[in-house]
C-alpha cells in the first residue's frame, strides 16, 4: 500500500544544533499516529519542515498524489503544500479574532477557490457564485464539528474549548488528506478533550482523513492512536501500537520517569 505522506531521512539543524535527525516516517490512509517526546525532543519542528515553515537541511518529504505519482514538498511555500493535502493547526491559536466564525473557515477555504484581489473587485458573476459555495462549504464543516450555532459570533467570544475546534474547522476547509494537529487538547478539560477524540475519529471514519498529531495528554494519546512515534532529542527511538510504546524501555528511560502508564 502507498504512504499518503512519505518521508525518508528527515533532517533539520539549526546552526549546531540537530533538532531533527533522520527520521523516517510514514502515514497510510485513514490512520490516526501520535508523535510524542519530551519538551524539545523536535516534533514541532518536524511539523514545521512537512507543511513547509522550514527548508529541511536533509532528508525528502513527498505527498503521493495517485497512486502512481508523488510529489517531492521539500521547499515548497506552505500554501503549496496545502494544496497538496497537508494542513495543520498550531500549538498557540491563531485565529483571526475580530472575524465570524464563519469567515474564519472560508479563509481556510481560500485555497480551494479562485478568487484574487482583482475578481474580488470586480465580484463577477463566477466570484459570487464561487463565495456562496465557499459559505455553505464552510458551515457545513462547521456542522461537522459542532460549531454551526456559532456560525455569526465573533471568533473571539467563543470559549477557548471551541476556538481549538475552530482551528481544526478552518484546517479542515483546505480539503487535507493528512491533518497535523499540535497539541491539540492543550488546555481543554476531559470532557472537551473527550469530544476532540470523537471529532477526530469521524474525520478518520466518514472523512477519510488520516490525522498525525502531536500531543502531551498520554490519555488521549493511547485512547485514539493506533501507533505511536516517539522522539527524543531529534531521533526517531520507537514506533508502534500503543500498547508496546507504553512498555518500551526507551520510551520511559525518555520520559525519565514520568509514568506514561499512569498517565494513560
Ligand atoms: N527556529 C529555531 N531556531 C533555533 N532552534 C530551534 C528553533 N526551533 C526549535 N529549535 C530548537 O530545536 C529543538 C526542538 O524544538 P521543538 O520545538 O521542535 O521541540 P518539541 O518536541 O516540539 O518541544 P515541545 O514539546 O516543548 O513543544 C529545541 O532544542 C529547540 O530549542
Amino acid at each position: 500500500m502507498q504512504p499518503l505522506l512519505e518521508i525518508n531521512g528527515l533532517t533539520m539543524d539549526f546552526g549546531g544544533l540537530r533538532a531533527v535527525d533522520n527520521i523516517d516516517f510514514n502515514i497510510y490512509s485513514k490512520e490516526i499516529v501520535a508523535l510524542i517526546g519530551p519538551n524539545g525532543a523536535g516534533k514541532t519542528t518536524f511539523f514545521n519542515c512537512v507543511t513547509g515553515m522550514y527548508r529541511p537541511t536533509g532528508g525528502d518529504i513527498y505527498v503521493h498524489t495517485d497512486r502512481d505519482n508523488k510529489k517531492r514538498v521539500n521547499g515548497l511555500k506552505p500554501n503549496k503544500v496545502t494544496e497538496l493535502g497537508l494542513a495543520r493547526t498550531f500549538q498557540n491559536i491563531r485565529l483571526f479574532k475580530g472575524m465570524t466564525v464563519l469567515e474564519n473557515v472560508m479563509i481556510g477555504r481560500h485555497c480551494r477557490t479562485h478568487a484574487n484581489i482583482f475578481s474580488a473587485l470586480m465580484r463577477n458573476k463566477r466570484i459570487i457564485r464561487e463565495e456562496y459555495e465557499s459559505a455553505s462549504y464552510s458551515y457545513h464543516i462547521l456542522e461537522r464539528v459542532g460549531l454551526d450555532v456559532f456560525a455569526n459570533e465573533i471568533a473571539e467570544n467563543l470559549p477557548y474549548g471551541a476556538q481549538r475546534r475552530l482551528e481544526i474547522a478552518r484546517a479542515l476547509a483546505t480539503e487535507p488528506k493528512v491533518l497535523l494537529l499540535d497539541e491539540p487538547a492543550a488546555g481543554l478539560n476531559p470532557q472537551e478533550t473527550d469530544n476532540l477524540i470523537d471529532i477526530i475519529k469521524m474525520l478518520r471514519d466518514e472523512e477519510n482523513i488520516s490525522v498525525l498529531l502531536i500531543e502531551h495528554d498520554m490519555g488521549m494519546v493511547m485512547k485514539i492512536s493506533e501507533r505511536i512515534t516517539v522522539m527524543d532529542y531529534g531521533k526517531k527511538i520507537a514506533e508502534g501500537p500503543p500498547g508496546e510504546i507504553k512498555e518500551n524501555p526507551d520510551v520511559i528511560k525518555a520520559y525519565l520517569g514520568e509514568d506514561i502508564d499512569a498517565q494513560a
